[in-house]
């Protein structure tokens, strides 16, 4: 690959050291030049052993003229002594704030500042970067932020005044900010008031009742605005315009934690600044033809709804009360009846133990096409076709300790995997998890995998299917039929372990679904995956703690060997 022209190369000062600096369309970048070396006018391509950083011009956040007081404020007295005759020689000076990666996927403001004894150069250099960052059409200007000040541990207001407003100012960002008075304070503004023509992007600055929250006004908006009827459970809803930004301030932040790969506002913020953009699927949820919810990481019916819907009782206890009615719901150990029809998706979307997981980048999941064409209209085709005849649809009986969609992974740092580890954000697939009645030792053993690296899928009274849509009709409240016929290992393929009893307790009434968190008032429900529907401002998981140059032939083009990471 050729290298990209210089834009701009010049000698300045950084840390009281001659430095070559030089930037390219993509790359900032900088050296020492060795104290022993005999200086020569200009930009050399012969600095041996000197030390290079590079920053990604997109990972720039700002570049500023750089005040006096704020030049080397941490510096001990010697070293005060010499900034100052070397702030009197080169009393210029422009600092550049730039994306530092650390541990476990946070990232940090960084900043490097360059001295110089010629104003007009620091100005020329301030105004290319600035140039160059105007070019990055993704970044947002303007953004609307909703704050719930009661998430979590009731910090989110604290949360964005001191370590997310600082930055956005930085960047340049205008924010109007909304502080919520009541739930659904959030959905019901951005549904119908919401000026959005005004913003590039919708933050929520909360957990992910507040995301829930954001998803369901904006997916409606952009429905109503287009004229699509949500309770038609086979509508093809319009993708949203507007990106979601998660700035993680409650008790749960699994979504965040899910597209960023950490619960870290300040990461957040950064993900947001420079207009990263990772799209998600919608699974839109219905109960006869009525719109219920959307839903983006779980959908789920038996163990986990009746967690939840015991845990609302409790919620006095904080989040001890999951702990409770987790540990309250295993020792019940029910077991619901009912039959699960679904589509299964296409081939080339992975399996859901493929052990393929979605990481930032991934292949799986392609950009979806902005006309209609390949493989998404071939699937549409196929579903016509499978409509008619329930051709493309299988059909499932039986009695379930728990069936649960997981349309990502479901990782957080209890299960670090999660629920289904090799599922996707967004391949326009969720992944159906049946888990049949069984021992309590057994389903014990099937929990326990999911906070080890133990396939949670690997015994015979749990099956995995990565499907389109679904549905599920629970069995009527008949306790004199406990034997379904349809529930034979002939028809479904699978025999149950547990067949005592005593070790399995049959519930005469229905489970809950949970969707994301919040309990369904129904059994019955229609599960539509609606690909891509959502952008947030995040870039899914990286695979490495690293910066990554996206360009190898940098600017020192003849030196590639002495590129390092900055810090
Ligand atoms: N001003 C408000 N007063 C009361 N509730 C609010 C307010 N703003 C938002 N909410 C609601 O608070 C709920 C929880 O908020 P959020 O998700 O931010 O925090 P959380 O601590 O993670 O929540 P959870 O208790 O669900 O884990 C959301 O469902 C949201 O609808």
């Amino acid at each position: 690959m050729e290298p990209q022209a210089r834009l701009l190369s010049a000698i300045l000062f950084h840390k009281h050291r001659q430095v070559e600096v030089a930037l390219n369309r993509s790359v900032l970048a900088w050296k020492e030049i060795e104290r022993s070396r005999k200086r020569s006018p200009g930009i050399s391509n012969s600095a041996e052993t000197a030390h290079s950083h590079a920053v990604q011009v997109c990972e720039i956040v700002a570049v500023c003229k750089t005040k006096d007081d704020d030049q080397d404020s941490k510096e001990t007295m010697k070293s005060q002594k010499k900034a100052k005759q070397h702030s009197h020689l080169y009393p210029h000076a422009f600092t550049v704030s730039y994306i530092r990666r650390t541990r476990q996927h946070q990232w940090r403001c960084g900043d490097v500042t360059f001295h110089s004894a010629n104003q007009g150069l620091c100005e020329q250099w301030i105004h290319v970067i600035n140039e160059q960052l105007s070019l990055l059409t993704n970044r947002p200007k303007s953004l609307l932020v909703y704050i719930n000040p009661y998430g979590g541990k009731r910090h989110g207001r604290r949360i964005y005044e001191q370590k997310v407003a600082p930055l956005f100012r930085r960047a340049c960002i205008l924010a109007d900010v909304i502080v919520t008075e009541r739930a659904n304070h959030a959905r019901d503004h951005l549904k119908t008031e919401a000026n959005l023509d005004k913003y590039d992007g919708v933050v929520c600055v909360g957990g992910d009742g507040m995301f829930s929250e954001i998803l369901h006004g904006l997916v409606t908006r952009t429905q109503t605005d287009n004229r699509v009827d949500q309770n038609q459970p086979d509508a093809e809803l319009v993708p949203c315009s507007l990106h979601i930004g998660i700035i993680p301030a409650g008790s749960t932040d699994c979504i965040c934690f899910a597209t960023v790969g950490t619960n870290d506002p300040v990461t957040s913020a950064l993900h947001i600044i420079v207009g990263d953009s990772q799209p998600m699927d919608v699974c839109s949820v219905h109960h006869n033809d009525i719109f219920l919810r959307y839903s983006v990481s779980l959908l789920g019916y038996g163990f986990y709804g009746d967690i939840l819907t015991d845990s609302e009782r409790k919620r006095w206890l904080g989040p001890a009360r999951y702990d409770l009615s987790g540990v309250k719901t295993f020792l019940s150990h029910n077991y619901y009846e009912g039959s699960i029809s679904f589509l299964p998706a296409e081939n080339n979307k992975g399996d859901p133990r493929d052990k393929l997981q979605c990481r930032s980048g991934c292949r799986i999941c392609q950009p979806k096409p902005s006309s209609k064409d390949t493989q998404w209209e071939i699937s549409e085709e196929k579903e016509k076709s499978d409509k008619d005849g329930m051709g493309g649809w299988s059909v499932i009986r039986g009695k379930f300790i728990a069936i649960n969609a997981a349309s990502m992974s479901c990782a957080c740092p209890r299960s670090p995997r999660g629920l289904s580890p090799s599922a996707h954000l967004a391949d326009g697939t969720t992944d159906l998890i049946l888990v049949r009645k069984c021992s309590r030792l057994n389903f014990l053993r099937h929990l326990l995998q999911h906070t080890n690296k133990e396939d949670q899928f690997d015994h015979s009274f749990v099956e995995v299917h990565r499907v389109r849509k679904f549905r599920f009709q629970p069995r009527q409240h008949e306790l004199d039929s406990l034997e379904d016929l349809s529930d034979s290992p002939k028809k479904t393929g699978f025999s149950p372990i547990c067949s005592a009893q005593t070790t399995c307790n049959y519930s005469t009434s229905h489970s809950s679904w949970t969707s994301d968190g919040e309990i369904l008032p129904h059994a019955a429900i229609q599960v539509s995956v609606h690909g891509q529907l959502i952008r947030l401002f995040a870039r899914g998981i990286e695979e490495q703690q690293q910066c990554v140059l996206e360009d190898p032939c940098t600017l020192w083009a003849l030196e590639p060997s002495t590129y390092q990471s900055v810090d």
